[in-house]
C-alpha cells in the first residue's frame, strides 16, 4: 500500500529542533481479515540532539515504529520526514541513498565483516558509498569510544562490548543526522550493555548525535532522555528523565491491563493477535 498523498497537510519537519518527524503514521501488514495494524496513526516528533528510547510490550509496533522512521520500511498512511524530506513516497533508490547518507543503524547482531579489521569496519559504509571520511570526527568518535589501540584487530580478536563500540562507530563515523539503535545491548553482558549506553549518551552529549533507541531494558530506557511507550501500534505514553524503576512501574501497567483484559485483539478479522502467538 502506499501513502495516499493528499491525506496531510505537506509541510516539512521543521529544521531545527526536529530530526524525524511522523504524522498519522498507519502500517498495516497482511489484508482483508488477517490484517494486522502494527502502527495505529501515530504521531511523533524525535527531537534533534536527544537520546530517545521506544518501550512497549512484544508486537506493540516498536521496529515497526523504527524501520518506517528509517524509510525501511514502507508506511500504509501517513507521513514520515527525515529533518526537512519528506521520506514518504520516494523511490526505492532515493531511499537507499538518503539511509546510506543520513541514518545510522546499530542492530542487536553487529553485523561486523570478519575478515575486516576494526578501523575497515567503522569506514565500511563510506567506503561502499565511495565517500571520505572526515578525518577529525572519525578522530574524535573513535577516541570518543576507546577504539584507538584496537583499530587492527578483526572482530574475533575484540570482546562482545568492543565489538558493539565497533559497531557503534560505523553507526557514527558519516555523522549521520538520526542514529537507530535496535536492542543494542541485547547480546551484551551487562557490564558491555553498560558500556554501550554509555558510549550512545556520550555521542548524543558530546558529539551532539541524535539517537533512537528501542529497548525491552528498563535499565537501558534510563540512560535515555525521553522514553515513548507504545501499546497496541500507538503511543500512549511518554516519560522525560526517566529512571530505570519508574520506566519498570509503568511497564508493569502494561502487564495489569493484559493480565485484567487479556490481549486486546488488533486483527481484523478477530483472530489471536501477533503477540498472542509469540
Ligand atoms: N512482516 C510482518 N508481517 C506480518 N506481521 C508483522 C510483520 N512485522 C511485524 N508484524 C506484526 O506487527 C506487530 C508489531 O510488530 P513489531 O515487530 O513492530 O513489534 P515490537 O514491539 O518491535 O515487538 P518485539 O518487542 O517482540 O520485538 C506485531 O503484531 C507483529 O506480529
Amino acid at each position: 500500500m502506499s501513502t495516499p498523498a493528499a491525506q496531510y497537510a505537506p509541510g516539512p519537519a521543521s529544521a531545527d529542533g526536529v530530526a524525524a518527524r511522523a504524522r498519522g503514521l498507519t502500517k498495516a501488514y497482511g489484508s482483508g481479515e488477517t490484517t494486522v495494524l502494527a502502527l495505529d496513526s501515530v504521531d511523533v516528533d524525535i527531537a534533534r540532539g536527544r537520546f530517545t528510547a521506544v518501550m512497549g510490550p512484544s508486537g506493540s509496533g516498536k521496529s515497526t515504529l523504527m524501520h518506517c522512521l528509517a524509510g525501511l520500511d514502507n508506511v500504509s498512511a501517513g507521513q514520515v520526514w527525515l529533518g526537512g524530506t519528506e521520506i514518504t513516497g520516494l523511490k526505492e533508490r532515493e531511499l537507499t541513498r538518503l539511509r546510506r547518507d543520513r541514518i545510522g543503524f546499530m542492530f542487536q547482531s553487529f553485523n561486523l565483516i570478519p575478515t575486516l579489521n576494526a578501523a575497515e569496519n567503522i569506514t565500511l559504509p563510506m567506503d561502499i558509498a565511495g565517500t571520505k571520511p572526515d578525518e577529525k570526527w572519525l578522530d574524535q568518535v573513535i577516541d570518543t569510544l576507546g577504539l584507538r589501540n584496537r583499530l587492527k584487530h578483526r572482530p574475533s580478536q575484540l570482546s562482545g562490548g568492543q565489538q558493539q563500540r565497533v559497531a557503534c562507530a560505523r553507526a557514527l563515523a558519516s555523522r549521520p543526522e538520526l542514529i537507530f539503535a535496535d536492542e543494542p545491548t541485547g547480546n551484551l553482558d551487562s557490564r558491555a550493555g553498560l558500556e554501550v549506553l554509555g558510549f550512545l549518551r556520550e555521542a548524543v552529549d558530546q558529539l551532539g548525535q541524535t539517537v533512537v533507541m528501542v529497548t525491552h531494558d528498563p535499565g537501558a530506557a534510563a540512560h535515555s532522555d525521553l522514553v515513548l511507550f507504545l501499546g497496541d501500534g500507538r503511543i500512549v505514553d511518554e516519560m522525560e528523565r526517566p529512571t530505570a524503576e519508574a520506566v519498570l512501574e509503568r511497564m508493569k501497567r502494561f502487564d495489569g491491563i493484559r493480565g485484567q483484559d487479556g490481549l486486546r485483539d488488533r486483527s481484523a478479522g478477530g483472530g489471536p493477535t501477533a503477540s498472542e502467538e509469540r
